[in-house]
């Protein structure tokens, strides 16, 4: 095989394309464009990466591609990173967004080149599999000498196109080898990762009702077809499987419900009320397909693992950790009382009061039905009451024609959360009551009442009292929503900041990163206005951008955290008059001035103040 593939790129570079275009034709066309582009075959390859600040432009952009592939990239690492793959996920212009190296690696291009926002492009490395992967939009193998570059003639890689919810290319899977033998363990497994990054996407799309269809006879583990409907009845996502076995093209057409199957649109919500429980729905043509809704709108889906193809899926949801056992106990207290008695959660912004209701759903005698959350905030205030309440067909212009079932009716057997109740309107308050009151809802255009049965978990960082004083909250309403109270502390009350963040860290890196000793005292010492979702925030940037394989250090954390915590220390004692953040500050003083081995310039300089600044909040402890 050497000495062939030798002579077949010696005639290449000769002019001599006989041999060369019995090659695959992916790598075939690709030698071709290389050779447009007037690549060497031979000598060196210097690799290009992004800029830290480039990086830190794009990662924005590519942030909720990472987020849907994280998982599944995770579990095809650990299933073959011992047989020696090194696992590179890019865009589609082949620049590496997440990588992972195998423990076995020795290859020194591999450890140079697996670098997140390494620039991997035809143009600038040659033929590699994800580039023939991309343009032939199929798997493809690339095995040492089909590499157009002779430097990569160790490799031993394959590459699948990740295709988005629609059906675009819009990145690769590539897994690479030092040893030259083909795999077809790993390659199943690849393919599997890759549907499964489409099936994420398609959970990802927001408001979408996701069904999983799949007929009667097929096999345990074979691959379902996954669709996503929006309100309007609009098919706006379907996996590769879903798109060849009912031939569509969602670039080019517009699919409505009813151009697939005989059964109404209202099907989905009636049966997809009992979620987990099959249903059957019947094509156009007659076939009958089991149906089961993964996802109702309003519920973020993108987590029960789907295809079953990857063998087990991991489910990496840690044990809840909150960095203060006060909350566990509330947590705990509340999962008695949940089928009772309504539960509110109060808390400042981004304390966690979503995930503790999830906590509590999840956990509670309803977990089988859905959790249907609403935000009353969020959404302008003439769409809450048809959000709510649903509405009947053609109750008023512009309604969809089928009618809308609503947030309550979706949560029928399960748990309605409602976030930011404090912002919800006086009018429909009241319309809210009486539900609570009559346990009956009535669809906007109908006088017909339909019995509901729901946990109610309502969330506010708004001070109610105050709002009911003011006659912005209705008092009724707060007695009935307000059966069991939980105050949720922010960030920088809890005992334990480090613990939480540690789980954290290793939730996000699964598992494989630590932080350094001086950023674990920062992040104890820094207030943390935003609460966790500030510290998940900062932590999700310093995995991403810190170097692989190393701790993440003070310096990996976003810079606004560490001027933010300057600028307070810049004020004076007087203007600075909490005495818990000046005892942040000086702690902080004090570690910088620990780690600098007592060099105070030195220290200055590292926390960005002044000498004088610095004597005077050490001269401020001392007094
Ligand atoms: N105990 C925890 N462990 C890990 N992550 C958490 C925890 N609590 C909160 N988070 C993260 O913090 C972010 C904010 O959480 P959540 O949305 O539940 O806060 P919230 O109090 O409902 O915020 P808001 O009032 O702004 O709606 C989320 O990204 C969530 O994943």
């Amino acid at each position: 095989m050497h000495a062939s593939m030798s002579l077949v790129r010696q005639e290449f570079q000769n002019g001599d394309h006989t041999l060369a275009s019995m090659l695959e034709t992916p790598v075939y066309e690709s030698w071709l464009r290389c050779l447009a582009q007037k690549l060497p075959m031979d000598g060196p390859v210097d690799y290009d990466f992004m800029s830290t600040d480039q990086l830190k432009d794009v990662l924005p952009r590519w942030q909720p591609l990472i987020n849907s592939s994280r998982k599944h990239l995770d579990a095809l690492h650990k299933s073959i990173s011992g047989a020696g793959w090194s696992v590179l996920f890019t865009d589609q212009q082949c620049n590496a967004l997440r990588v992972y190296q195998s423990k076995n690696v020795t290859e020194q291009r591999i450890v140079q080149a697996f670098r997140q926002g390494a620039k991997l492009s035809e143009s600038n490395i040659g033929t590699t599999a994800m580039s023939c992967a991309l343009a032939a939009k199929r798997f493809v193998r690339v095995c040492g000498e089909e590499h157009y570059r002779s430097a990569h003639r160790n490799f031993n890689c394959a590459a699948v196109p990740v295709f988005d919810a629609i059906g675009r290319v819009c990145g690769t899977v590539d897994i690479t080898n030092e040893s030259p033998l083909a795999d077809v363990g790993a390659y199943y497994l690849l393919e599997a990762c890759a549907r499964n990054i489409q099936i994420e996407l398609i959970r990802a799309i927001p408001d979408a009702i996701v069904i999983q269809l799949r007929a009667g006879h097929q096999p345990v583990g074979a691959d379902h077809l996954v669709l996503a409907f929006s309100y309007d009845q609009q098919l706006v996502g379907a996996n590769y499987i879903a798109q060849r076995f009912l031939r569509l093209d969602l670039q080019h057409q517009q699919v409505q419900f009813n151009d697939l199957f005989v059964d109404s649109f209202s099907t989905l919500f009636d049966k997809g009320l009992l979620k987990g429980y099959p249903f059957s729905l019947t094509l156009l043509g007659g076939i009958s397909l089991q149906t089961e809704v993964l996802d109702l709108p309003g519920q973020s889906g993108a987590s029960v693992p789907v295809s079953t193809t990857v063998g087990k899926v991991i489910d990496q949801s840690p044990a809840r950790d909150y960095g203060d056992s006060r909350i566990q106990t509330s947590v705990d207290k509340s999962l008695r009382v949940i089928g009772r008695l309504p539960v509110l959660l109060l808390g400042e912004s981004g304390v966690g009061k979503e995930v503790i209701a999830r906590e509590l759903h999840d956990n509670s005698a309803a977990a089988s039905g859905a959790f249907v959350s609403l935000n009353c905030a969020s959404i302008p205030e003439t769409l809450i009451e048809s959000e709510l309440f649903g509405y009947e067909k053609g109750a008023f212009t512009g309604a969809n024609r089928d009618g809308r079932i609503g947030k309550i009716q979706q949560a029928n057997g399960g748990t309605l959360f409602l976030d930011e109740i404090g912002d919800m309107p006086v009018a429909l308050q009241t319309r809210l009551l009486r539900v609570l009151e009559t346990r009956e809802v009535e669809r906007l255009g109908s006088a017909k009442p339909l019995p509901v049965d729901f946990q109610l978990i309502c969330a506010t960082n708004k001070d109610l009292a105050a709002s009911i004083d003011c006659g912005d909250f209705r008092q009724d309403l707060f007695y009935r929503i307000n059966g069991y109270e939980v105050r949720i502390p922010p960030l920088r009350e809890r005992p334990d900041i480090q613990g939480l963040a540690k789980r954290i860290l290793q939730d996000v890196s699964n598992g494989t990163r630590e932080f350094s000793h001086a950023a674990l005292e920062f992040i104890a010492a820094y207030p943390w206005p935003g609460n966790v979702r500030e510290l998940r925030n900062a932590i999700v940037y310093a995995d991403t951008l810190a170097e692989p394989d190393t701790l993440i250090d003070m310096e990996d954390l976003p810079d606004n955290l560490q001027h933010q915590m300057n600028d307070q220390a810049q004020l004076s004692p007087a203007e600075s008059n909490s005495g818990m953040i000046n005892e942040v500050y000086e702690k902080t003083i004090r570690q910088a001035i620990d780690m600098c081995d007592g060099n105070i310039t030195q220290a200055a300089k590292k926390l960005g103040i002044s000498r004088a600044t610095l004597y005077r909040r050490i001269g401020n402890k001392s007094t």
